[in-house]
């Protein structure tokens, strides 16, 4: 589904990614690992056009997107969740969510339900159903980060990429996300994780990776690095 080969990228004259590899497979969810800095919001950035790799490919269901415009990577069903709160404050939760399916349209995949998938992503996020006629820029900041993940997924995406999905969230909204994911999972969604709770992430994972300063260190199946002494020194707190 997606396949990320010996991928470069960087800000400048600065290298943060030295060649990194790894595999998304269909219907799975992988999480990527590691500490401030190692690269994984620019890991994200470069799978999805806003940063343009240096090297290396990104190949979306077989076609190489790497260098591809942001926008094209989502026409060909990429979604990406940005870290921060990136929604438009001045239009509806409803707006918002019906932008998220804007690249359906215009793209050459198939349009599908939209009205459908609004009623479901509304099922599947109901503090946003309750706010539905909001304006998004006047909402928490996490019914914020709700709405930025309810858009990712209102474009029916081949792929989901989710930075930081919990980030600066109240204990019991962070349990929400953590819920959402699995609930999406258990539809089927192809999703690549980044979260600063690696013990939860590696909970609801497949398989992961753990990034360290641009590089990929280890990586295999999520039960597996969960009992990893190195993993859990480092990144699990020595917990569980
Ligand atoms: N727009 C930018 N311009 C220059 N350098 C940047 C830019 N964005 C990130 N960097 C640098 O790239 C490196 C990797 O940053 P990145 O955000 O990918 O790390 P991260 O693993 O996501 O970290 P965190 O967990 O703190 O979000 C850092 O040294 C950071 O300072």
């Amino acid at each position: 589904m997606l396949k990320i080969d010996n991928l470069r990228a960087g800000y400048g004259g600065t290298d943060v990614l030295h060649g990194i590899s790894l595999d998304v497979p269909q219907g799975r969810v992988v999480s990527l690992i590691g500490s401030n800095g190692a690269g994984k919001t620019t890991t994200m950035r470069a799978i999805s056009g806003m940063v343009k790799p240096r090297a290396g490919s990104v190949r979306l269901n077989g076609v190489d997107v790497a260098g591809l415009d942001a926008y094209r990577v989502a026409r060909l069903g990429l979604a990406h969740s940005p870290e921060g709160r990136r929604v438009f404050p001045t239009l509806t939760v409803a707006d918002n969510l019906l932008l998220g399916a804007f690249p359906r349209l215009t793209g050459s995949r198939p349009r599908g339900d939209v009205q459908g998938d609004l009623a479901r992503a509304m099922e599947l996020f109901p503090r946003l159903m309750e706010r539905r006629l909001q304006l998004a820029g006047t909402l928490s900041g996490g019914e914020q980060q709700m709405l930025a993940m309810a858009r990712a997924v209102m474009l029916d995406p081949d792929v989901v990429l989710l930075d930081e999905p919990s980030m600066g969230l109240a204990p019991v909204l962070v349990d929400e996300v953590f819920r959402i994911i699995r609930r999406l999972r258990e539809r089927g969604t192809t999703m690549l994780l980044v979260e600063q709770f690696a013990a939860a992430a590696l909970e609801v994972s497949d398989y992961a990776y753990v990034l360290e300063n641009g590089r990929i260190a280890v990586h295999g199946p999520a039960e597996q690095l969960k009992h990893d002494p190195a993993v859990r020194a480092a990144y699990l707190g020595g917990v569980h």
